[in-house]
């Protein structure tokens, strides 16, 4: 039992039902089996790791819910209660089936079995049980007295079902060991004190530090617990930022010079993932174009020599054909533009240039014809690679290609390109208050999450492969275990949230704490984007990868995400100057200043005169909260003005000053 009780288990409970959604009070269900979980013997529930809502009898709010607490929360067991007898709005078991991998009817058939105990009606429960990823679902009935009975069978085996969905019955026999070993050496330990005491030195310990050894018992609390974060002393956490405030230009360089590009692949230009890469290395042309000598005209082909006057009609050549005749002196050959010129011959006359003298009967034919000007030796005729010479560079390594490029080395034929690979970008939003954007109805306090949206959105019209890495919640082992995943498959994670002074901001701590990142740094002198975070991590035989810690605030995402993720993906997709372009505008009307420099979202009004001193004119968007995302919405530039001073309190309509385009590079 010893080994049993000492599993930490994370568990959500839902009440489903429409009445307790319209009155919480008359939920007894819900608040009756966190009240047994929380006291259980068999398993520990730290109060924090209990997740407790309702949601009303709605299959699709029911799939939501059971989706979040296993798949963003990592409930190890999700217990719901209600909705499974036989009125119409009972769908739980419907809701529970369409989000179950695999059952496991075992489960219900004992909770059955437990219920038919006291009442025949028991058999009228359709509730379903199973698995989903590692989190155990079991539905119970609605009454409270059924929940009592129905967990008392389920609590003795809970405590395995985790351990054995998470796979970790090698961690519970090592565990039975090392109780048996430590038992043991606690007899000898004050003979040892005056060695180091190795038993203090885990909470040092580092995930992608290996070397250090544990011992079984601690790797099985890393396992559950997962964090070193002591997020509960919530009264310990600094009341000042310790991190120094730096200005945007040196965030940008930070940023940029901890970045390289990534090396280089080769993709096939046939292909659409080509479009937007950068050239890891010159094209050399391996054919010239024109291939052959290439009217420019359609006319005749003629000697020059020959000088103005008649011709005989002798062959005609149309694009993509070839004449097999040697042009002799005082005849023509008829050509089109883009048909290779006939040997013998070293001018084109176009037909504007030239007179019918004489025609088969059936005109089908052209027998004469008559040059009116003295044609130019050379005249009208592409040499053979006058356009693209065979052996010369076409495109410079670091080039980008877009549609012209692609063209360029259609028209050779160069079907393989080496190009710099891309960061793969992983997203996450951080939050307890989040839910799915486009789900079910809100309720509580909660909020839709929306950064998750505009980044994922922002990244691909970039042409960055992207990872959706779900909503995480404030807890620092979930951190710990998304961050874990979204390593292994992202050169790059942007997080939003949890990075500024509140008691649930544990986004650099954890990646500090846990996972040893280099934090560059945490605060950036702008509106909005200050609590932006950076950090590195040195992940063993790969490119290092980067974590930008975003602000939650939906503004800040967007604004910081243009400053700091974008170029330092372009970076290392290759991009040499990966920053977006800045220019001058002028202001269309005054504009107050904010006390940190701003970011201000503007619309551009172009010149359409040819008077090249005009400037575009900007216009604000409005209100500037950095959670009014209604103030990008059109936005095609941030105005970068400076911070408000005593001297400078506002800048006036007709001012000049530095804008960075957001719609374009
Ligand atoms: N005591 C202080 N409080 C705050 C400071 C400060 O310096 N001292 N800085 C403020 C600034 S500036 C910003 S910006 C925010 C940034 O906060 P966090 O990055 O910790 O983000 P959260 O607290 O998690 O959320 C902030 C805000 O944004 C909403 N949010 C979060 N995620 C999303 C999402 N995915 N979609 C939509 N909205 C989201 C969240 O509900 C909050 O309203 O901190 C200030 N506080
Ligand atoms: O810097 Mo925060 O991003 O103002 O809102
Ligand atoms: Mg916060």
């Amino acid at each position: 039992m010893a080994s049993i009780s000492s599993i930490q288990i994370k568990i959500g409970v839902i009440t489903i039902s429409d009445t307790a959604y319209k009155s919480p009070h008359a939920d007894k269900s819900g608040p009756q089996l966190v009240h047994l979980v929380s006291k259980s013997q068999y398993f520990h529930t730290n109060p924090d790791n209990i997740f407790q809502v309702i949601v009303p009898d709605e299959t699709q709010m029911i799939e939501e819910q059971l989706k979040t607490f296993s798949d963003a929360f990592h409930c190890d067991v999700i217990l719901t209660t209600g909705g499974t007898g036989f009125t119409p709005r009972d769908v739980t078991p419907e809701a529970t089936s369409r989000v179950l991998d695999r059952r496991a009817d075992g489960l219900s058939t004992a909770l059955l079995l437990k219920s038919l105990e006291s009442t025949p009606y028991a058999v009228l429960s359709r509730g379903v049980s199973g698995m989903r990823g590692q989190t155990l679902i079991v539905n119970l009935p609605g009454s409270q007295k059924a929940v009592d009975e129905c967990f008392a069978v389920l609590e003795p085996v809970l405590a395995h079902a985790v351990k054995q969905l998470q796979g970790r019955i090698v961690e519970v026999k090592a565990e039975h060991v090392e109780m048996q070993q430590s038992a043991h050496s606690r007899h000898h330990l004050h003979h040892h004190q005056s060695e180091p005491q190795q038993q203090h030195h885990h909470s040092h310990h580092h995930r992608h530090h290996h070397g250090h050894s544990t011992s079984p018992s601690q790797q099985l609390q890393q396992a559950l617990t997962k964090s070193l974060v002591n997020e509960a002393q919530i009264a310990n956490r600094p009341r000042q930022s310790p991190y120094p405030l730096i200005s945007v230009d040196e965030a940008v360089s930070t940023v940029l010079d901890s970045v390289t590009s990534l090396p280089a692949e080769t993709v096939n230009c046939a292909t659409a993932s080509v479009l937007g890469r950068i050239l890891a290395s010159d094209v050399i042309a391996k054919e010239p174009l024109p291939p052959f000598r290439a009217s420019v005209k359609d006319g005749y082909a003629v000697r020059a020599r020959d000088g103005a006057g008649r011709r005989r009609v002798v062959d005609v050549v149309t694009a993509g054909d070839e004449s097999s005749v040697v042009l002799q002196a005082h005849c023509a050959i008829r050509v089109s533009t883009g048909g290779p010129v006939p040997s013998g011959a070293d001018a084109v006359v176009q037909v504007e240039d030239t007179k019918l003298i004489e025609s088969s009967p059936d005109l089908t034919k052209e027998l004469v014809i008559e040059v009116l000007k003295p044609p130019a030796e050379g005249q009208d005729i592409r040499p053979v690679g006058s356009d693209i010479a065979l052996g010369a560079k076409v495109l410079d390594a670091g080039a980008k290609i877009g549609p012209c490029e692609l063209g360029i080395l259609a028209s050779i034929g160069c079907s393989l390109v080496p190009v710099h690979k891309l960061p793969t970008v992983g997203v996450a939003s951080t939050g307890n208050e989040l839910m799915e954007p486009f789900g079910a109805g809100l309720g509580g306090a909660k909020i839709r999450d929306s950064n998750r949206t505009t980044l994922l959105a922002m990244l691909s019209s970039h042409g960055f492969p992207v990872v959706d890495l779900g909503i995480i919640p404030d807890k620092a082992d979930c951190l710990v275990t998304a961050f874990e995943k979204a390593i292994k498959t992202c050169q790059v994670i942007v997080t939003t949230g949890g990075v500024s002074m509140g008691e649930r901001d544990l986004v650099k701590q954890v990646l500090t704490a846990d996972f040893n990142a280099t934090l560059h740094f945490a605060q950036v002198r702008m509106k909005p984007g200050k609590p932006t975070s950076f950090a590195t991590l040195s992940v063993a035989n790969r490119h290092p990868v980067l974590f930008f810690g975003l602000p939650g605030n939906p503004v800040s995402a967007f604004v910081t995400a243009n400053l700091y993720v974008i170029p330092a993906c372009r970076r290392l997709g290759g991009w040499s100057t990966p920053q977006r372009s800045v220019f001058n505008v002028k202001l269309g009307q005054e504009i107050r200043l904010d006390p940190r420099p701003e970011y201000h979202r503007c619309t551009l009004q172009w010149p359409s005169g040819i008077d090249a001193d005009v400037l575009p004119t900007a216009w604000s968007t409005g209100s500037q909260a950095s959670s009014r995302l209604l103030s990008c919405q059109s936005a095609s530039g941030l105005l970068i003005l400076p911070a408000r001073s005593d001297s400078l309190l506002s800048l006036p309509a007709g001012h000049v000053t530095q804008c960075m385009l957001l719609d374009c590079p």
